[in-house]
């Protein structure tokens, strides 16, 4: 090309970007499907809406979109493709059982950089197919054998903690309870702990790298071409131009070796072969292709992330309420005291018997979310209707769990910790008066932290028995293991979800929940 006719090229891509933009946002705005939903234009006719809250703001279009129900009522077009809808008794229409094909949205799916695990699976089929692999290692008889691993990860973390006690030195409890569901995870998935809970200092880099991942997450929804970039160019440059996804590659690395492993040991083991989430893969009959290194590699790397900072988040949420109300407190230690005085089993089939400690986890996952930010599904082969909206089939809606968790028409002073509000009035009054409640409130409609449907939590059993374990032995009665800890220099700011990275995280520079351990 000469040189005289460069800038005559470059005007005319131009004119034909801005050309082509034009077309492109005319067709958003007037000819798409969902054309006529309430909602701010701009949001309809570009991403970049999205992308000034959620990348440049660093995970605040939560929030923005509250303002936008408040202005536009329940149902809302928040970017050019997807709805958003804001009303707690939709939630079970859109996260349906298998009795509706529900597909993921290819945009969103892509946020984790794992698009062949279960969880980015956009595809119905393929996804119910992935999912019955993995079902089975995660029921609550496979979780109830793994029961003994689970307790020894806390009976450590327990006298890890233990050894604070008298020295002065406050420990972080955020950082800690990263380390146990690591370990725990790591246990089950690869038949070794990470071994996290033996560093000194409960391995804050660990939580970092979690969380700086989740951060991530909007970034490769919106860019995700520029990942697949990142993937291509050597090493040693992807350090230079971005640390984390050189991160993220060491973890991917490590996972891969894991996997290698499992499958040598699968194969020359015998009967030696520990029961782990890959062993069950590897004999779930899943057609070869699905059991590639490569694939398995993400799989592992989303059970991994998603099997640690949730679990985790949920019990600092927990621990930091407890430590909060002594009157809650002190009638959970009764409650577990008197479990101990029935007798040393204990176990999380005892523990989830127990009324208040039940309800003390209900409200923390209440309080905690699961994950902040909405989740996409796709009903692809019939509209939905959405009282006098009707929903085409293959438009991306979405709910938000922290939208339903905060109604205050149906947890009023959703502010509050009130773990009272999941115990029937018997039960209530029995905690008022001092004496442990008879039995647990069983309708939990509203209470979404794992989601719902054919796309919800695979880790619900597992997240349950950490969560009942892990409560019910820290505070359980001291002499029998538990501990007596106190809140350092700890407000409501370090829980307070201000910024959804996918997950609840605090204000920037939160130093997380730290106690000292008494003797
Ligand atoms: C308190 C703890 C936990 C909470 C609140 C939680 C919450 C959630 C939520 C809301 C989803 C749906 C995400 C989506 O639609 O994109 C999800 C998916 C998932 N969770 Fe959990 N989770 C927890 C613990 C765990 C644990 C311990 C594991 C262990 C491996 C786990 C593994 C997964 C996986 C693999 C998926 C993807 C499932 C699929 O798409 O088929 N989670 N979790």
């Amino acid at each position: 090309m000469e040189l005289s006719s460069f800038p005559l090229a470059c005007c005319s891509l131009l004119l034909l970007l801005i050309c082509s933009s034009c077309v492109l946002v005319v067709r958003r705005l007037f000819y798409s499907p969902i054309a006529h939903f309430p909602g701010p234009r701009l949001a309809a006719a570009t991403f970049l809406y999205e992308f000034y809250y959620d990348v440049v703001r660093d995970g605040r279009y939560t929030w923005e979109i509250r303002r936008m129900h408040q202005q536009y009522g329940p149902i809302v077009r928040i970017n050019p493709y997807e709805l958003h809808i804001s009303d707690p008794y939709f939630y079970d229409k859109i996260y349906v059982g298998p009795t509706r094909r529900t597909q993921k949205w290819h945009w969103s799916a892509k946020m984790f950089g794992t698009t062949r695990a279960s969880v980015g699976t956009v595809d119905h089929d393929v996804h119910r197919m992935r999912r019955a692999a993995l079902n089975p290692s995660f029921s609550k008889q496979s979780v109830s054998r793994l029961e003994p691993v689970i307790q020894r990860c806390i009976d450590r973390l327990c006298e890890r903690l233990r050894e604070f006690s008298g020295t002065g030195k406050y420990v972080n409890l955020s950082n800690a309870f990263t380390c146990l569901s690591a370990d725990v995870i790591g246990s089950y998935a690869f038949g070794r702990p990470y071994g996290f809970l033996e560093s000194e200092d409960f391995h804050p880099a660990w939580r970092k790298l979690m969380m700086d991942l989740s951060r991530s997450t909007h970034l490769m929804k919106q860019l995700g071409w520029a990942y697949g970039l990142l993937t291509c160019i050597p090493e040693f440059l992807v350090n230079l131009v971005h640390p984390l996804t050189k991160e993220l590659f060491r973890l991917r690395r490590d996972i891969a070796s894991q996997i290698a492993k499992v499958r040598l040991m699968d194969k020359y083991g015998g009967q030696q072969v520990p029961q782990t989430i890959f062993h069950g893969l590897f004999a779930s009959g899943l057609p070869a292709e699905e059991l590639s290194t490569e694939r398995l590699t993400e799989e592992g790397l989303t059970i991994v992330g998603a099997g640690t900072v949730t679990t985790a988040h949920t019990l600092t949420v927990i621990v930091f309420h407890l430590l909060s109300n002594s009157h809650v407190l002190e009638a959970l230690r009764r409650e577990l005291d008197d479990a101990a005085a029935e007798g040393p089993e204990w176990t999380w089939t005892k523990l989830a018997r127990l009324p208040l400690l039940s309800a003390v986890i209900s409200e923390g996952l209440r309080m905690s979310y699961g994950v902040s930010h909405r989740l996409q599904r796709i009903s692809p082969d019939s509209p939905l209707q959405y009282k006098q909206w009707t929903i085409p089939a293959g438009t991306p809606v979405s709910m938000t769990q922290m939208d339903m968790h905060e109604n205050e028409t149906i947890f009023p002073e959703a502010d509050a910790f009130m773990p009272a509000r999941w115990l029937n009035e018997a039960q209530r009054q029995a905690l008022e008066a001092g004496t442990v409640p008879p039995e647990a409130r069983e309708a939990r409609k509203f209470l979404v932290p794992f989601s719902r449907g054919t796309r919800a939590c695979l880790g619900i059993n597992l997240a349950y028995a950490e969560l009942h374990l892990a409560i019910g032995s820290l505070f359980r009665p001291v002499e029998c293991g538990g501990l007596d800890l106190e809140l350092f220099e700890t407000d409501r700011d370090e829980v307070t979800c201000e910024l959804d990275w996918f997950n609840p995280a605090p204000k920037l520079g939160s130093k997380g929940v730290r106690v000292i351990v008494h003797r």
